[in-house]
């Protein structure tokens, strides 16, 4: 068995979604929405405590509206099993069209034909068959004589068909709803849309109706086929003469009219369509099995019920319709129906689909209206917009739904294959063996907190500073290069400079990707621990070869060599122990063994990595940090994988683009060019990129600036749609009935995109219950600007300003349109505050608190205001606007109630106080007695901590 979902289960028992998400909870399963899947073995627990019960319900349902056909149901029956016997291919069907046509008139006795009128009535108003069968028509190009008669068929031919769905309920007037009228379940009958004139005729006219066109045998269909498609027959659509009747396939059998099983099950309402009209029963031979389900149609709609589609079956009205018009019917009539929405189905073929695409986006790809998607979407209990980014699962369902295999591109590969459109590849070197030169390693440092990480950076460039720049002074841009000397030969190690927490998630995740090498930091003096373990995995999941610093020697309780057990039990066994990696001891403090570790780190490299790559092509890389800066405008810190950047040189990272104007060295020093594993940083971008985004040299600054709006737009939607929060129509009833959901919207601002990415990041983490959800609506590097207030105004958000300020006229703006900005320039105090913020706008819990008691001491009727009490307070205070409780006899008779009147003497009272009378009328309650307590009480807010 596979997984289903809720609402697939609810049509198959034919009862609501939401019915079967409250029977699993009596399962003690929690499944929150009707889209959801449900395992297996719930399903089996599920059918074997409801099934039972739910189909007979269901079967005693349509037997009793069946009670009323009953004349007709026999007729039904039997037509069922031909209907059943039928369901084979075309072919077989025509031969066997002496038979059915047998058996029609019989039926038709029993069960009149509402289908002849309608016949008629399709017939003329349907002249050009051709036309549409169009939809179809490479399928069913021609119709076949066999296909013609019906239309004309007799009232006694479409007669017998009704019948054909024993027990179907009687489908209601509602042409989109999905639980009228047809049957549930796929094996009932799927009748043949002669069916539908059917039903009414059972109840009571067997016969011909009077004024009705007589059967005319001659136009009696030759076969079942003729009824719409064989067995399950086509849906009468009308046809005149040669009218494709059922789905396309109808025709030469082939294509979709195929297994008339399918929409027989999957198309309930349909039959509306065929009901009026009267059926022409397209299918022709072809028709075959396949019909739809619309034949279950809906018996006795005639002429009426199947006017949803303003079709009644009345007199002719011929070419008052368009053929588009007629096309486009044609076309509903094909398609399924999902949650009463007539959607075209595809065939199983596939679609792609960027991730974050909207059901705009689908809807194009597969030709139909969004606006149906987002119907169908609702039904299934997911409310989203059609311009609304969706996320993958969302789209999967509707492609399940609508038969079509839905490939959601990820972001890589879809922008591989944005430059692949360019012609532009990244991640490979150009050329062969021959164009490729050393190249350094480049190193991440990670470890547990506190354990050394920046210490031992800063003393790694520092000490490399005094030797080799003396008097230069290094600047934090992300990641710098040092020299060691190693044998004799002068080698550089680019080091990933991260920066403390800021980046921590995203860059280090990402950092993985260009890091070659990664040395471990473990304090000597406290060992391995969490994070320790973390990074030691993040390592290895990444196949990066794991030097170790043991730092902190100089410190009296370091033990190295119990570092050095504790990290082989995690598998990372030193050199001297046998093993393979490399383990240093070293201080970042004093400066100890600093030249050992990077000796370690080049002879690591040599011996287990190829490092490199081809200088002279276009440059490629990687963003190890951007940000916005003020005189110079977007700064962005790259690391030449391959190629060799020069300053002119027209690139695009991430969506940034532009030409570089200048780049500068860790020393901030200008430099002209940057060869692989140099990092330099960039002036000259449009924007700032993010970190570990990509770079690449392209050939001018068009094409740079092709490829960053792109992929500006497809990033802009891939987070909408991460962001989304996903509410399902289950969880949007549940908060409306309990008063208004509640949800944060907030637009993020920073000065760098680690601290924006991190603040965004740890805003996610935070939990404060269903009852509130936060959203992040927008986020940027710089200044907040008017536009960032403009959203805000329009989204009821507050700006997060993290170690930025307003821009031009964007705080007055803010004042006048009511905008909260907060600024911060620590991310946990940032965090803390929005959590708060959630916290208070928790919806208040309430504690009762009463606040008097009254006896009655009289009753005074009047016949205006009903029973006065006249009161004695007893104790407290009796309020006007305060809730009462009725207690006689010590216990309590009304629980809650309000005050109509509350009065001292004549006048209104707002409050009387204890040894004062009163007289009231409690709200609702005229059977006050002398002697009964009236209580007093409120609700009152109780703080959250
Ligand atoms: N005695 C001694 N102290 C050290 C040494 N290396 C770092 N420290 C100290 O250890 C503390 C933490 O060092 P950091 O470099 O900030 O550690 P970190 O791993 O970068 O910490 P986080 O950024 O919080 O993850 C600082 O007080 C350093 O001075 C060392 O070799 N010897």
């Amino acid at each position: 068995m596979s997984k289903v979902r809720v609402h697939e289960l609810a049509k198959e028992y034919g009862v609501t979604s939401k019915d079967v998400l409250g029977m699993l909870s009596e399962l003690g399963e929690f499944v929150k929405a009707a889209s959801s899947t449900v395992e297996p073995p719930v399903v089996k627990r599920f059918q074997d405590k409801y099934g039972a019960e739910l189909t007979a319900k269901a079967e005693a349902a349509a037997a009793k509206k069946a009670a009323k056909k009953a004349p007709a149901k026999k007729a039904a029956a039997k037509a069922a099993e031909t209907d059943a016997e039928s369901a084979e291919p075309t072919a077989v069907v025509a031969d066997e069209a002496p038979a059915e046509a047998e058996a029609a008139p019989a039926a038709a006795k029993a069960a009149p034909r509402p289908g002849p009128r309608a016949a008629k009535v399709d017939e003329v108003v349907e002249p050009e068959p051709v036309a549409v069968a169009e939809p179809v028509a490479e399928v069913a190009p021609a119709e076949t004589p066999v296909a013609e008669p019906p239309a004309d068929e007799p009232p006694a031919a479409a007669g017998p068909r009704p019948g054909a769905r024993p027990g179907a309920p009687r489908p209601g007037n509602n042409p989109f709803s999905s639980t009228q009228g047809m049957g549930r379940r796929p094996a009932a009958p799927a009748p043949r849309d002669g069916a539908a004139p059917g039903a009414p005729a059972a109840a009571g006219a067997p016969e011909a109706r009077p004024g009705m066109p007589r059967p005319n045998p001659a136009m009696m269909p030759k076969s079942p086929a003729a009824f719409g498609g064989g067995p399950g027959g086509a849906r009468p659509r009308p046809g005149g003469p040669g009218a494709p009747g059922g789905r396309g396939p109808g025709g030469p059998g082939a294509g979709r009219g195929g297994p008339g099983a399918r929409p027989g099950a999957g198309a309930p309402g349909r039959g509306g369509f065929g009901g009026g009209p009267g059926g022409a029963p397209g299918g022709g031979p072809g028709g075959g099995p396949g019909g739809r389900p619309g034949g279950g149609g809906r018996p006795g709609q005639r002429g009426s019920t199947q006017g949803a589609f303003g079709r009644p079956g009345g007199p002719s009205r011929r070419g008052r319709k368009s053929k588009r018009a007629r096309r486009q019917e044609f076309e509903q009539m094909e398609a399924p129906t999902i949650g009463g929405i007539r959607v075209r189905k595809g065939n199983g073929e596939t679609v792609r689909l960027a991730r974050g695409s909207s059901l705009t986006d689908f809807a194009e790809k597969v030709g139909v209206d969004p606006a149906s998607l987002v119907q169908m979407l609702f039904s299934l209990g997911e409310m989203v917009t059609a311009t609304e980014s969706v996320n993958d699962e969302t789209l999967e369902l509707l492609g399940e739904e609508l038969n079509y295999v839905l490939e959601i591109v990820s972001p890589e590969d879809e922008d591989r294959e944005l430059l692949e459109s360019f012609d532009l590849e990244f991640g490979a070197d150009e050329g062969d063996e021959d164009d490729l030169a050393h190249r350094p390693p480049v190193v991440t440092v990670m470890g547990h907190v506190d354990h050394g990480k920046t210490k031992l950076l800063d003393a790694l460039r520092n000490a490399n500073v005094v030797d080799k720049e003396a008097g230069g002074i290094t600047q934090h841009i992300g990641a710098y290069q040092v020299h060691a000397e190693v044998d004799g030969a002068d080698r550089r190690i680019t080091f990933i400079d991260t920066p403390g927490h800021e980046a921590f998630t995203a860059m280090r995740a990402r950092g993985a990707q260009a890091t070659d090498i990664a040395i471990l930091v473990v304090a000597a003096d406290d060992g391995v621990m969490p994070q320790t373990v973390e990074a030691l995995n993040h390592a290895k999941a990444a196949g990066v070869p794991i030097v170790v610093a043991v730092n902190k020697i100089d410190k009296p309780d370091a033990d190295p060599t119990k570092v050095r057990g504790q990290l082989t039990e995690y598998g990372l066994v030193p050199e001297e122990y046998g093993g393979e990696a490399m383990f240093v001891d070293v201080s970042a403090k004093a400066n100890l063994n600093l030249d050992k570790l990077l000796e370690a780190v080049v002879l690591t490299a040599d011996a287990s990595l190829d490092l490199r790559a081809n200088p002279n092509q276009d440059a490629q890389g990687l963003v190890v940090e951007a940000h916005l800066d003020r005189g110079r405008g977007p700064v962005a810190t790259i690391l030449v994988q391959r190629g060799t950047l020069r300053v002119g040189d027209s690139l695009v990272a991430g969506p940034a683009y532009g030409r570089v104007r200048a780049m500068l060295d860790e020393h901030g020093e200008s430099i002209e060019e940057a060869d692989p594993s140099r990092p330099a940083m960039v002036l000259g971008l449009s924007g700032v990129p993010g970190a570990g985004q990509n770079f690449i040299v392209v050939e001018d600054d068009r094409m740079a600036r092709q490829i960053a709006e792109k992929r500006e737009a497809r990033e802009r939607a891939a987070m909408q749609a991460k962001r989304r929060v996903r509410r399902s129509l289950e969880d949007f009833m549940a908060s409306m009935e309990k008063g208004e959901s509640q949800e944060l919207n907030l637009i993020l601002k920073g000065d760098v995109s680690g601290s924006v990415e991190a603040l965004e990041d740890a805003l996610a983490g935070i939990d404060v219950g269903d009852e509130v959800s936060l959203r992040v609506i927008d986020r940027g590097v710089g200044a907040i600007t008017e536009t960032n207030v403009d959203l805000a105004a329009a989204s009821d958000a507050i700006i997060i300003g993290f170690n930025v300020r307003p821009q031009g006229k964007a705080s007055q703006m803010a004042d006048k349109e009511g905008v909260e900005i907060r600024y911060y320039s620590v991310i946990y105090q940032a965090i803390e505050e929005i959590e708060a913020a959630l916290k208070g706008m928790l919806k208040p819990e309430f504690e009762e608190s009463v606040l008097g008691q009254a006896e009655i001491r009289a009753i005074f009727r009047s016949s205006k205001i009903g029973n006065i009490a006249g009161c004695m307070v007893t104790s407290g205070l009796i309020r006007r606007n305060a809730k009462v409780r009725v207690i006689r006899d010590g216990a309590v008779i009304v629980e809650t109630a309000d005050l109509a009147s509350l009065k001292r003497e004549k006048d209104d009272a707002s409050e009387v106080r204890e040894g004062f009378e009163c007289g009231l009328v409690v709200k609702g309650f005229n059977d006050v007695k002398e002697g009964d307590v009236i209580e007093a009480y409120e609700m009152r807010e109780i703080p959250r901590s």
